[in-house]
C-alpha cells in the first residue's frame, strides 16, 4: 500500500469553463480528509481577501490581455504567499481550482499574450526562497471538447467575461492546455471527462492513488 508522504502536497484542477473541476475538487478533498489529511480548497483567481477583489474585476471588468495577464498574477502572488506557500510548509494538502496552467492556456493560447513573458511571470511570482520554481505536484486535466462544456454551463449560470467567449476562443484554450501537458507529462495527467460522473470520478481516485496522494 502507498502512504501519503508527510510533506505538502499541491494538486491543481485544469480544464476549460465547464469541464467539471469543482465538482471533483470537493469530492478529492473529502477522501483525503477521511485518511486523516488537512485540506485546504480553494481557487484562482482567488483564494485570498486581494485575490477575491482582484477575480471580482477579471470576471466582470472589460481589460486588455496585458491588464488581464497582469491581475492574474498580482492574485496568484498574494494567494501563494498567503495561502498556499504557508499550507504546504504545514503539510496540507492543497487543492487548486485552477493555477499557472490556467494562464498559459487562457492569456496565452486563448486570448494571443506572448508564452515569454508568462514564463518571467512565472519564475517571478513562485519562485520560494531557495531560488526554485515551485509547480503543482501533480495537475488533473478534466479535457472536454467545448461544445460539451458549454452545454453543461447553459444549464446551470449567466456567462461570466470568460465564458461568454465564443467556441472557437475556448479550442485555443483546450489547445493551450493540450501542449502544456505534452510539455510536462509527468505531472499533468488528461482525464477524458466527457464520460458520466462516477467514471471521471473512478479515474481521478485511480490517479491519485497511483501518485501516492491517496492510500
Ligand atoms: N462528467 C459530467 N457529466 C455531466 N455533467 C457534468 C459532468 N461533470 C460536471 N458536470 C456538470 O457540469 C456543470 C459544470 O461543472 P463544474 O462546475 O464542475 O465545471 P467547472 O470545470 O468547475 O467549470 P468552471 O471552471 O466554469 O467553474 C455542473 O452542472 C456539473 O454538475
Ligand atoms: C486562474 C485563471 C483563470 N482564468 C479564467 C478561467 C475562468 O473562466 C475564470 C475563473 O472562473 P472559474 O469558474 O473559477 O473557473 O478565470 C484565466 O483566464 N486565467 C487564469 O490564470
Amino acid at each position: 500500500m502507498t502512504h501519503p508522504r508527510p510533506g505538502g502536497w499541491f494538486i491543481t484542477f485544469e480544464g476549460i469553463d465547464g469541464a467539471g473541476k469543482s465538482t471533483h475538487l470537493p469530492a478529492l478533498a473529502q477522501a483525503l480528509q477521511a485518511q486523516g489529511r488537512v485540506v485546504l480548497q480553494t481557487r484562482e483567481p482567488g483564494g485570498t481577501p486581494l485575490a477575491e477583489r482582484l477575480r471580482e474585476l477579471l470576471l466582470h471588468e472589460p481589460m486588455d490581455p496585458l491588464c488581464e495577464a497582469l491581475l492574474m498574477f498580482a492574485a496568484r502572488r498574494d494567494h501563494w504567499q498567503r495561502a498556499i506557500e504557508p499550507a504546504l510548509a504545514a503539510g496540507q494538502v492543497v487543492l487548486c481550482d485552477r493555477f499557472t496552467d490556467a494562464t498559459f492556456a487562457y492569456q496565452g493560447h486563448g486570448r494571443g499574450f506572448d508564452l515569454g513573458v508568462l514564463d518571467t511571470l512565472e519564475r517571478w511570482v513562485q519562485t520560494d526562497a531557495q531560488g526554485r520554481l515551485r509547480q503543482p505536484d501533480l495537475t488533473l486535466w478534466f479535457d472536454v471538447p467545448p461544445a460539451v462544456a458549454a452545454q453543461r454551463l447553459a444549464a446551470v449560470r449567466t456567462p461570466d467575461r470568460f465564458e461568454a467567449e465564443p467556441l472557437a476562443f475556448f479550442e485555443r484554450v483546450r489547445a493551450g492546455y493540450a501542449a502544456r501537458a505534452s510539455a510536462a507529462p509527468e505531472r499533468i495527467v488528461r482525464i477524458d471527462a466527457t464520460r458520466p460522473l462516477p467514471q471521471v470520478w473512478a479515474e481521478v481516485e485511480s490517479v491519485c492513488r497511483a501518485r501516492g496522494v491517496l492510500a
